[in-house]
């Protein structure tokens, strides 16, 4: 430890600033590695508190330090290992909060991102555009590892790959005839989401709740169309369990056996399961209490969990009905989808599941590998040092490269390598967010405006408080708007708006909307098709968003006086500049990646 060097130390290391985002298991690594190598202005932001499950791997940790925050932690002990040469400066906080603004990104000569999920990621590399400082971007998923640099403006930012989109499955696979454990989870996910989840009329599940024949039945009333099958809050939570397991394990396997008679001649009819009985007349099996052991429960003790969560939710839980998210690290949760993932397996015949499998596919979790960790670290750190001390001049792309780290050795003509390199590419001129690329989306317009907000804007672009202007022949209409500021009538507005369809809304074919995130200085046109083939049984994809470059775009190169201000206030007028409709362009298909972010890893 002494032979580290001060007074900027060895290449001026020590003077140059750096923001590592993340102190999980690869910003570990990356710490110590930046302090050992004679950085010594470290500011590390992080969100969480130390789980027991983090021990393992996040060697900075110890048992006394579950519950206090990683970052302060992870500061203190850099700091006691490097006899403070290394100062890290920690901050407790979600990077994307407005606080850490470009200004707060521009400070740092290179950004370090040891992140666990793509949006954080997206979000990071925005603010380093926007800020034009490079950052170095990694991921690390069991044995496979990748780090790469993005040099603003310069190399590929990491939008300019569209991201992997999470494998999806067919609705009738999940609906009538899963196969597999993981069709069973993805069933007993979506009804969670069903019973106790916000509403989302994307879910596969929702004509089940549709057709509630027994609500009334029942005595229960029957809810807002699509919902029946929630809690009632004039319901016991006895009724409510009782009306949940006989719809989903008996009545609905009774009418998949009729409806879906075809199928049931190449493969055995699904059987369905008086749940309750069997919970009541097995009272002295266990309901498992142990959700991270490897045990496979049985039949029995499955329907006593499902009995016993449910009648939870609605005991201990019932004012967070109705905005419950799937939480693998909920152990009512895990409780449910588990027993509920195993029930369905019994009806279907498909092999039975621990709840720590459960975990894995619900989670898309794939168990980390500390060795990978310290490998992916180790890049960072190489590549960082690169950056900090490359000669003015020098091209980045002849410096700075991306590394995969992988599961088997790949033979070359001088050996096999289980570390393998790429050049840096060029910005993709059809990047929406590196080089103002324009965007296609196809969709059907009778979806609404929120599906459109959370599932195109939000999840497919990466935005976090957006604002939304749609043309339509010439017209210009504002349907949305986020973030702070807004007037309580603007906001009442706009949550109205977002119930409506787009096609109240005036979007049409041919429409352009202008998507746009003051936040993240982003600014997007996009071009409207209706299809109303999207989304239903034959096509279960439910949009689609392509890029294309844009006319106005220069020949050699993407210019940031292209810049427009799509989306700006004055004198409390909102006004905006429109970027001509230019003629779109196809972009030729990028080169294959290998896609190793650790949140969208395929479950198959
Ligand atoms: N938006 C964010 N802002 C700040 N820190 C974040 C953000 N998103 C994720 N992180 C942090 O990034 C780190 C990623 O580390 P890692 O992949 O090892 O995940 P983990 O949550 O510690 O472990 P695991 O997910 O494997 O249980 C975590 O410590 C997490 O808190
Ligand atoms: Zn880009």
């Amino acid at each position: 430890m002494d032979t580290v060097i001060s007074n900027g130390g060895l290449n001026g290391l020590g003077l140059k600033k750096v923001l590592v985002v993340g102190a999980g298991g690869v910003g570990c690594e990356l710490l110590k590695n930046l302090g050992m190598s004679g950085f010594e202005r470290v500011t590390l932001i992080d969100l969480d508190t130390i789980d027991v499950s983090n021990l393992n791997r996040q060697f900075l940790f110890r048992k006394e330090h579950v519950g206090q925050a990683k970052a302060k932690i992870a500061a203190a002990a850099i700091e006691k290992m490097l006899h403070g040469k290394c100062k890290v400066d920690p901050i407790v906080g979600n990077i994307k909060e407005e606080r850490f603004s470009a200004k707060f990104f521009g400070e740092f000569d290179v950004v370090l991102n040891a992140l666990d999920n793509l949006d954080a990621r997206r979000h990071v590399n925005r603010m380093c555009l926007n800020a034009k400082v490079p950052m170095v971007e990694s991921g690390s998923t069991g044995y496979l590892g990748q780090v790469t640099v993005v040099h603003p403006g310069k190399t590929e930012c990491y939008d300019c790959n569209p991201a992997p989109v999470p494998k999806t499955y067919a609705v009738c696979t999940i609906r009538s005839t899963p196969e597999k454990p993981v069709h069973c989870v993805v069933w007993a996910k979506q009804l969670f989401e069903l019973l106790f989840g916000p509403e989302d009329e994307s879910n596969l599940l929702a004509d089940l709740a549709k057709n509630d024949e027994d609500a009334a039945e029942n005595g229960a009333t029957p809810m807002a169309e699509g919902r029946s099958l929630q809690w009632d809050r004039k319901q016991s939570s006895e009724d409510f369990a009782e009306r949940v397991l006989k719809r989903v394990f008996w009545n609905d396997v009774l009418r998949q056996r009729e409806v879906a008679e075809e199928t049931w001649k190449t493969r055995a009819p699904p059987e369905p399961l008086d749940v309750l009985k069997i919970a009541k007349q097995n009272a002295d099996a266990d309901a498992p209490t142990n959700l991270l052991d490897q045990l496979v429960w049985t039949k029995e003790q499955n329907a006593k969990c499902i009995f016993g969560v449910l009648k939870r939710f609605v005991e201990r839980r019932n004012d967070e009905i109705g905005n419950i998210q799937f939480d693998k690290d909920d152990d009512d949760v895990l409780a449910f989808v588990t027993s509920a993932a195993n029930l369905r397996a019994s009806v279907y015949g498909v092999e039975l599941s621990s709840a720590f499998a459960v975990k894995g596919i619900a989670g898309n979790i794939i168990h980390a590998i500390a060795t990978t960790n310290a490998i992916v670290a180790a890049l960072i750190v190489l590549e960082t040092i690169k950056i900090v001390t490359i000669d003015q001049g020098t091209d980045p792309k002849d410096a700075s490269l991306t590394t995969y780290v992988k599961r088997f050795p790949n033979s070359t003509r001088r050996g096999k390598f289980l570390v393998q390199t790429e050049r840096l590419q060029a910005p993709n001129r059809a990047c929406f967010v590196c080089s103002k690329g324009r965007l296609e989306l196809e969709i059907d317009l009778s979806r609404k405006l929120q599906f459109l907000i959370d599932k195109v804007v939000r999840g497919n672009l990466g935005m976090i408080n957006p604002s939304i202007y749609a043309t339509t022949a010439g017209n210009v209409n504002i349907i949305y708007e986020s973030g702070e500021g807004l007037e309580p009538d603007e906001v009442e507005m706009y949550e109205s708006n977002a119930k409506k369809s787009l096609s109240d809304l005036n979007v049409g074919s041919g429409s352009t909307l202008e998507i746009g995130d003051i936040s993240q200085s982003l600014n997007l046109s996009v071009l409207v098709t209706h299809n109303p083939a999207l989304g239903s049984e034959a096509d279960p994809v439910e949009f689609s968003v392509t890029g294309s470059i844009p006319e106005s775009a220069s020949a050699e190169a993407p210019s940031s006086a292209v810049e427009e201000e799509a989306l700006q206030r004055s004198n409390g007028n909102k006004k905006r500049r429109r970027k001509d409709d230019g003629v779109v362009f196809v972009p030729t298909s990028k080169k294959e990646k290998l896609q190793m972010l650790s949140d969208m890893i395929e479950i198959e």
